[in-house]
Order: structure tokens, then sequence, then C-alpha cells
């Protein structure tokens, strides 16, 4: 088993993150403008400013008791934790980062130490989009391209409306909401956002957010109007996916809305776009706007419901291949 998930710097300085961003902003599934054009923008505009400033907001975040991202520290725990369950069966599990460390290549290499002719990935994004899981499926298979002798691979699908998904999210909301001295008048579902372009182009990832968050509605009996669907973390001039996270909260408070919940389905694992961009920039434009209670549902990470989540994922998989 291989988990891939879309990775971290290695620590909070520009150096560390500036390495980070070009890799991921050098990826043609993320930024397809033909490289004559973007790299000179991307070296002379972004990688000379932005690394100072999202290292300060990965500092605010970083985990210094394992001194390593959250997104790195959570998937690592999601793979530890698949590995207890499937391991004691012979099926060893490793985790690749797309951009960053451990590398996709080091995992696979990893597995096939270990023996393995066999390898189920399962990328961690629960809506399919060719800006991070094809690319994920890309780096597996460049890995696979010069050997001789390729192992069978099975990438597994995204998993939008998966029974083991919405039941794990709403697991997360009716443990994080018994927490609250308050009663949400709104969960908003924030999801990371994506080009318009992209999904003018065939990416089906704004239909499968749709889908996971009409799913998580049903399982919480809300109504569409309690569970708005809004899309973060823009990047870059072009228009992407809208209602867009910020103003959509920030205009609440003058409707009477003045007590909310945000729940991001479209991460697996907390990272620097749940943590500090919804749980410290996000709270501070809503608590400016007249807001008065703001809380978070943190992302599955390493709960009971997400290992469930993965050992589902990958059992129609590894169960046949133990009877072959
Ligand atoms: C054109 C740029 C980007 C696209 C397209 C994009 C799509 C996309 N990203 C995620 C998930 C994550 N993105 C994260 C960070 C992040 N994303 C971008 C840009 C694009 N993402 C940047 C520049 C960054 C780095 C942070 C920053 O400098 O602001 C992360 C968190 C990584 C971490 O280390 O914590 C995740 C997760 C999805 C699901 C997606 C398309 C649907
Ligand atoms: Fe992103
Ligand atoms: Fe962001």
């Amino acid at each position: 088993m291989l988990l891939i998930n879309l990775g971290t710097p290695d620590d909070t300085g520009y150096f560390s993150v500036r390495r980070y961003l070009q890799e991921f902003l050098s990826d043609r599934r993320v930024i397809e403008a033909p490289p004559a054009i973007w790299q000179p923008i991307l070296h002379a505009a972004v990688l000379s400013r932005r690394p100072f400033q999202s290292g300060e907001n990965y500092a605010r975040i970083w985990d210094r008791v394992e001194n390593a991202s959250p997104l790195f520290v959570y998937t690592k725990r999601q793979a530890e934790q698949l590995a207890e369950r499937l391991e004691p069966e012979g099926i060893p599990v490793a985790y690749g980062m797309r951009y960053g460390k451990p590398s996709i290549k080091a995992a696979v290499e990893n597995l096939m130490d270990r023996g393995c002719d066999r390898i189920v990935s399962i990328p961690l994004y629960p809506q399919y989009s060719a800006t991070t899981t094809a690319t994920a499926n890309d780096q597996l298979f460049r890995r696979l391209m010069r050997l001789r002798r390729q192992p069978f691979i099975t990438t597994v699908p995204s998993f939008p409306d998966h029974p083991a998904f919405i039941k794990a999210l709403e697991t997360s909301v009716r443990e994080r909401f018994a927490e609250l001295s308050f009663k949400p008048q709104r969960l908003i579902a924030s999801y990371h956002g994506l080009p318009k372009t992209c999904v003018e182009q065939g990416d089906p990832y704004q239909e499968e957010c749709a889908r996971t968050t009409k799913a998580l509605a049903k399982a919480l009996d809300l109504r569409d109007e309690q569970l708005p669907m809004t899309f973060q973390s823009r990047f870059g001039p072009m228009e992407w996916l809208q209602p867009y996270t910020a103003p959509f909260v920030a205009s609440l408070p003058a409707q009477g809305i003045t007590k909310i919940a945000v729940i991001m389905p479209g991460f697996m694992a907390d990272c620097i776009e749940t943590l500090d961009e919804i749980g410290h920039e996000l709270r501070d434009e809503f608590m400016e706007a007249g807001g008065e209670e703001f809380a978070l549902v943190p992302c599955l990470n390493d709960s009971s419901g997400a290992i469930d989540l993965l050992e589902e994922l990958a059992r129609p998989y590894v169960t046949s291949f133990r009877s072959s």
C-alpha cells in the first residue's frame, strides 16, 4: 500500500520554502501556462517574495514537538496506523509526497525493497483534480518508467461520497459540535480552490466537491443553506471557483449569522491551508466583520474514522491479491 499526499517544506526557512514552492509551482499539471512564459514570472516575482510570507505562515502552524509540518505529521501517522492493520497480513505500507520528502520515488523503492511486486496507491485527495490526483499518479508512473520489470500498479480512484468518508466527516462534526459552547448557525464547507478554466476543460473537481457536500448534508440532516460550499486558497490573478470562502464568510454577520463552524472536506490532513488560512486568517476576518463565535472542525487526520476509510479503500484490492 502506498499513500500519496501533496508534500510540504522541510522547515520554515526561506530556502526550504522556496525549494518546495519551486517544485510545486513548476509542475505543469498545476500551472499549465507554457514554461517560457511562466518560469520567468515564477522566478522574478513569486519565488523572490512568497517564501518569506509563506515561511511566516508555516511557522505559525509548525508542529514543534515533531519538528515538521502538520501535513507531514498526519500523513505519516495515517500510514503508520494503516500499517498496524495491514502489515500483520503481510501487506507493507509506505507514504510518499508529490513535492518534497519522502519522495514518491523513495516510497516505491521502499516497497519494492520489501518484496512488493504489486502496489496499490491511494492519492489522499477525496475529490479528483488533475492538479492533485493526476500529478500524484504521473509521479508514481514516472518512477516506474526506467524499470525493466515493473510492479503491478493500481491507483485507487477519488472517493467524494464513499460511505466511509462521509461517516468519518459526520463523526468529526458531531464530536466537534459536542465540545462547543454555542450552536453554529451555519457549517461552511470550504474546499481548496481551483482555476475556473480547469473545470471548463473537464476537471471533475467542482462536481465531486458538490457530491461530498450533498452527502454530508444528508448525513447531518442539514438543509443546503445550512451547509454552504465555498472555495479558499486562491493563487494568481485568474478567476477561480466561486464563491470564495473569505468574502462569503465576511458577509454573514450583516445577515445576522454571527456563529459559524467551518469544515474542510477537501483535505485529509490539517495543513497550512486549514490551520492558518482558515483557522487564523478567516477567523480574524469573520470577527472583524462582526462575527461572535467561530469554530474549526479538524480534518480527519489520524482519527479512527480516517484509518477505517483508508482500510476500506484498500481492502477490495488487497483481498484479491491474497486469494490469487
Ligand atoms: C495554481 C496554484 C495551485 C493550484 C491549482 C492548487 C490546487 C490544489 N491544492 C490542493 C491542496 C493543497 N494545497 C496546499 C498549498 C498550496 N497550494 C498552492 C497553489 C495551488 N494549489 C500553493 C502555492 C500552496 C503553498 C502554500 C502557500 O504558499 O500558500 C496544501 C498545503 C501544503 C502544506 O504544506 O500544508 C494543500 C493540502 C488541492 C486539493 C488542490 C486542487 C483541488
Ligand atoms: Fe494548493
Ligand atoms: Fe493558502
